[in-house]
């Protein structure tokens, strides 16, 4: 059963196979193998098979990275990736107690799992531009047994990474497989690539309540138009009533975020003490060229009924 809803992003034309339009190789092997598309005009998204995380995406004819990615994010399945696209998913952040999500670690296990390779669609709308789509799986019985105890629920995960000339597209489907209800929350925690953050706002968030995990939790409403990062922020923003969020620099737009099914927003950046404890972010410095902007469904939980589909995503649109 699919989800009804005003904003799904218009269906892509039907598959074709993959022309000269665009490549899609299997790069590596075991834990460290990724599946790269590059469309013929240069562009191109990596996809890690562990955690299905997008560890690159360029566009401008391949000259533009949009990603940040730590130089010392671990890319060979030992341990979540510093950097690109972490899907969080069932749980985020440190799970609660007295739920069923309670004994995973931080962010659940979708991030630290090793997903299936689907396949791929080709496909040109009616402006001839291309796009490819790639699909991922995880389902119950591709789980680690220590994340399969810890949850021991079934369900399948389907994500599509569809890779445009000017944006990234990233959906999920969440599919109860079992006999029982479930509760889970999901989110992309995608690290945006800026040149300097000093010269960074994100718009979009006006007048929406946002709970500062820095500031012991509390709750706040944001009551400026720009969001400035000049220190450490860790803030999750509710219920957000505008689907896009625009990251600008040098005030220019950088890039649109937008959210497809999905109310909340984390923005998040380290500086320079938590970027410093981190053993895998790399340079030290590095918190000055990203930002994250992560939407998803994180306040509260979303209730999936036997047999029952949740749809949700993002649109990333880069402007170089
Ligand atoms: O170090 P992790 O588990 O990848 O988490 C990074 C950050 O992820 C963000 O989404 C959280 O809001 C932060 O609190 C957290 O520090």
């Amino acid at each position: 059963m699919g989800v009804e809803r005003a904003n799904r992003p218009s269906a892509l034309s039907a598959p074709t196979a993959t022309g000269p339009s665009a490549t899609v190789d299997i790069v590596g092997s075991g834990p460290s193998s990724k599946v790269v598309a590059t469309l013929a005009s240069g562009e191109s998204v990596e996809v890690l098979l562990y955690g299905a995380t997008v560890t690159s995406w360029k566009s401008n004819g391949g000259k533009t990275e949009n990603l940040w990615l730590s130089e010392k994010a671990a890319l060979d399945g030992s341990k979540a990736v510093r950097g690109g696209i972490p899907v969080v998913f069932p749980v985020f952040g440190p799970p609660p107690k007295d739920h069923t999500t309670s004994s995973l670690p931080q962010h659940g296990f979708a991030r630290s799992s090793r997903w299936e390779f689907l396949g791929k669609s080709a496909s040109e709308d009616a402006l001839g531009s291309n796009s490819v789509k790639l699909d991922f799986g995880l389902y119950t019985s591709g789980l680690s047994e220590d994340a399969r105890k810890a949850w021991p629920l079934d369900f399948g995960l389907q994500y599509s990474v569809t890779l445009a000339k000017d944006s990234l597209q990233t959906v999920v489907s969440v599919r109860n497989e079992g006999g029982q209800s479930f509760e889970f929350q999901f989110l992309l925690h995608t690290y945006l690539k800026v040149k300097d953050i000093s010269k960074v706002s994100i718009k979009g968030l006006m007048g929406v309540e946002y709970v500062d995990k820095v500031l012991n939790a509390s709750t706040h409403n944001q009551s400026d138009m720009d969001l400035k990062i000049t220190g450490e922020v860790d803030r999750v923003y509710k219920g957000i009533p505008q689907d896009t969020t625009t990251v600008v620099e040098d005030e220019k737009p950088r890039f649109d975020v937008v959210r497809d099914n999905l109310q909340d927003t984390v923005v998040w950046n380290p500086w320079t003490e938590k970027a410093a404890a981190m053993g895998d972010f790399a340079p030290k410095e590095g918190f000055k060229q990203m930002v994250c902007v992560e939407v998803g469904t994180v306040n509260g939980w979303q209730k999936l009924e036997k047999g029952e589909v949740f749809e949700g995503g993002q649109t990333i649109k880069s402007f170089l």
